[in-house]
């Protein structure tokens, strides 16, 4: 059983002075303000619901919520008097792409991009969208607008795992990169590692034991893809001694004490992991879904790192406690760090 608390009630655990403000792009759908609602009253953030006005009321109406004295707000991006504002800042940001003032007015009055310029602005702690939008969509917003933090190597991603009661070997885990990077460079996975022992640091409160996971474990194996693997792993200890990493390892070997000892003697990570780097994002993918839909995982994800400040994905077939998760999420990592990990 894991101790480690799911980030609503980590953040209802630490005590902080901020008053962070979170920004949801898609402030019409059910869930988003559902979610939302979910947690102003628990006091977790002030929210700001983007999108057209009357559509949101209604959404509001619906679930049951007001503005008034709530702790939400809506932005409509059509009449915003920040519009001006957005616009000039888009322009001075993108005009290096050939982008004129007429398309980046135009490109604020997106509700995504619209978000992504009231974190980037000042106007919000960090912004979090996809219940809607797909994940290319978001993520394409959020590192065009937002961009990385200056000592990133990258932007990446990652899901927080926790077990049902029932789980053997039930612990909480950061799986990466299940979201954003295709197919990375033994030299990008190396830096997916890294950030995700900082973000398991700020959102687990646990130390990283990291397995760098693959197909092979220990050399079972011989391919180019097991390669990149183990120069990936060699790089991180390389550069950082002091970090817990081991591999190259398969999932059983990370997760099963039992098959840890036996598979990879001796490993300080083999049976323990917490923190798993998949070797690409159709084996992230597919194990997040498999370990969520089959294990009875609770995932709350993507999860960005790298960026310059918070803003998050969701998956969408989110539901609405997954929109406050995700909320509780955005304002850990804002408290955690200056770059969003
Ligand atoms: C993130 C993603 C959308 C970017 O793809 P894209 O827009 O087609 O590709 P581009 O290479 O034109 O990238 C767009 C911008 O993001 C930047 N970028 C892309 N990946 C980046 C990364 N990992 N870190 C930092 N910057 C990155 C590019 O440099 C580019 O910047 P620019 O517009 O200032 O030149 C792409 O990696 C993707 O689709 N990932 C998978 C998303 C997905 O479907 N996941 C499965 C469901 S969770
Ligand atoms: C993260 C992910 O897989 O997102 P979606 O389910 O929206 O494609």
């Amino acid at each position: 059983m894991t101790t480690t608390l799911p980030p609503v009630d980590l953040l209802k655990a630490t005590p902080s002075n901020d008053q962070p403000v979170i920004a949801l792009s898609e402030g019409s759908d059910p869930r988003v303000v559902a979610g939302a609602l979910a947690a102003v009253e628990a006091q977790l953030a002030n929210v700001i619901l983007v999108g057209p006005t009357a559509e949101v009321e209604a959404t509001l109406e619906a679930v049951g919520g007001s503005v008034v004295g709530s702790g939400l707000s809506i932005h409509d991006p059509a009449v915003s008097e920040l519009t001006d504002e957005f616009a000039t800042a888009f322009y001075e940001l993108r005009k290096h792409k050939g982008i004129d003032q007429d398309a980046a007015r135009k490109a604020v009055k997106s509700p995504l991009v619209y978000a992504a310029m009231l974190v980037r602005c000042g106007h919000a702690t960090g912004t979090v969208g996809g219940a809607v939008a797909t994940t290319s969509d978001v993520l394409r917003t959020a590192i065009q607008v937002i961009g990385m933090a200056p000592d990133a190597a990258m932007v990446s991603s990652f899901f927080l795992m926790y077990p049902p009661e029932s789980a053997e070997n039930g612990r909480a885990m950061l799986y990466s990169d299940c979201g954003l990077v295709i197919d990375p460079s033994a030299q990008e996975l190396a830096a997916i590692a890294t950030a995700s022992a900082q973000s398991c640091r700020t959102l687990l409160r646990s130390e990283p034991k990291i397995a760098m996971l693959s197909f092979s474990t220990m050399g079972s194996a011989r391919h180019a893809a097991v390669d990149k693997v183990i120069t990936a792993t060699a790089a991180l200890r390389a550069e950082q001694p002091d970090l817990c990493v081991d591999g190259e390892m398969q999932f059983d070997t990370a997760f099963v004490p039992s098959v840890g000892e036996n598979k990879a003697p001796g490993s300080q990570v083999a049976g323990q992991a917490n923190v798993m780097i998949f070797p690409n994002l159709d084996a992230g993918n597919i194990g997040y879904k498999l370990t969520q839909r089959l294990g009875g995982y609770a995932a709350i994800g993507p999860v960005l790192q790298g960026l310059a400040k918070p803003a998050n994905d969701l998956s969408r077939g989110c539901s609405a406690s997954d929109v406050t998760q995700m909320i509780a999420v955005t304002v850990l990592q804002s408290q955690g760090t200056s770059d969003g990990n």
